[in-house]
């Protein structure tokens, strides 16, 4: 077995009921890897951080996390610590108290066990003798994520971690989770929110309906990604919208995302073409003052992959 792997998923299938959540699912998760999960409502992320976490056992297929098989008993294997479905906190209890009785509960002395530490790198010094009952969704999140980093792991697993951060809070959790990967840590985490994954993640899993529809790294991704839509603002958006016309392989489209601004160019191209244009502008005296997709190449990419997926079903 490769030593460097966190998770190595081989035909991991699970069902409820008639639902097959998980359908032969494989992934390979190195050590000091961020790795995303993205996919639909109902895709089976939720599912398969679950059974990384031992709070399910899959029906079929082999899951080793950190070089051990996982059994079937429902506890966490050693050195995993994460959560699905928002964090298990004590309201009543302060934060500094809910990591103190985490502490314990797991055999740490509250004392060295570093709380203050997890709780600063979190963002959430100000709030320790707060109790959780009054802290938002953000708030709570980052407790569980300090709450996993107390148990010091050597896999992360977050089901949507970024829900309810403030950007401030974003931070935060960005920081510390590139912080752990750059010592080694594996962290996998689901995600609804592209931008997030892009920022974090060099690996990812597209799941659609409980099957990969793609799994490596990000760049490959976009690589093997068709065209794209893309906005151009120019000094003169007329003249810009005939030559784009005009050039080969580039289609002039409807602005996507609605922002009907006739200023704005939408085109469709793969990347040489859209040089062409670019090259055909800056020649025809219309200078280009912004250019960017409409949307990033993981959504494009997730979208396509996952309608195809849907389509041949
Ligand atoms: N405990 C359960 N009992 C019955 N069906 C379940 C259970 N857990 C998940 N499912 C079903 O399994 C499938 C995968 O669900 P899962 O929660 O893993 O998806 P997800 O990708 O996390 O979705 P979302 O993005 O909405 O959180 C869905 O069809 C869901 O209805």
């Amino acid at each position: 077995m490769d030593e460097r792997l966190a998770i190595r998923a081989r035909g991991i299938t699970k069902c409820f009921g008639d639902v097959v959540a998980l359908d032969g699912i494989d992934l390979d998760v190195v050590q000091g890897q961020i790795h995303g999960l993205v996919g639909p409502n109902g895709a089976g992320k939720t599912t398969l951080l679950g059974l990384l976490l031992g709070l399910a056992v899959a029906d079929d297929g082999q899951l080793d996390v950190l070089g051990a098989p996982i059994g079937r008993a429902l506890a966490a294997p050693e050195g995993v610590a994460g959560f699905v479905d928002g964090p298990g906190l004590y309201p009543s209890l302060t934060a500094r108290q809910n990591l103190a009785a985490l502490a314990s509960l797991r055999g740490l002395d509250a004392r060295a066990s570093g709380i203050d530490d997890v709780l600063g790198q979190v963002g959430l010094t100000d709030v320790a003798d707060d109790r959780a009952r009054g802290f938002s969704l953000g708030m709570r999140q980052r407790l569980g994520l300090a709450a996993a980093l107390l148990t010091k792991p050597r896999l992360l697993v977050l089901d949507e971690p970024s829900n309810g951060l403030d950007p401030a809070g974003k931070k935060h959790v960005h920081g510390v989770l590139a912080r752990l990967a750059a010592e080694g840590t594996g962290v996998v985490l689901s995600s609804h929110r592209m931008d997030d994954v892009e920022a974090l993640c060099s690996e990812v899993t597209i799941l659609a309906t409980g099957r990969i529809a793609f799994s490596g790294p990000l760049n490959k991704l976009a690589a093997e990604n068709s065209e794209l839509d893309y906005r151009l603002l120019t000094s003169d958006p007329q003249a810009a919208r005939r030559l784009a016309a005009d050039t080969s392989g580039i289609r002039v489209v409807d602005d996507a995302v609605g922002r009907h601004d006739t200023e704005a160019l939408v085109v469709r191209a793969l990347v040489p073409a859209l040089d062409e244009l670019v090259v055909r502008l800056v020649h025809a005296d219309i200078a280009l003052r912004e250019l960017s997709p409409v949307v990033s190449p993981l959504e494009a990419a997730f979208l396509a992959l996952t309608e195809q997926q849907e389509n041949s079903r």
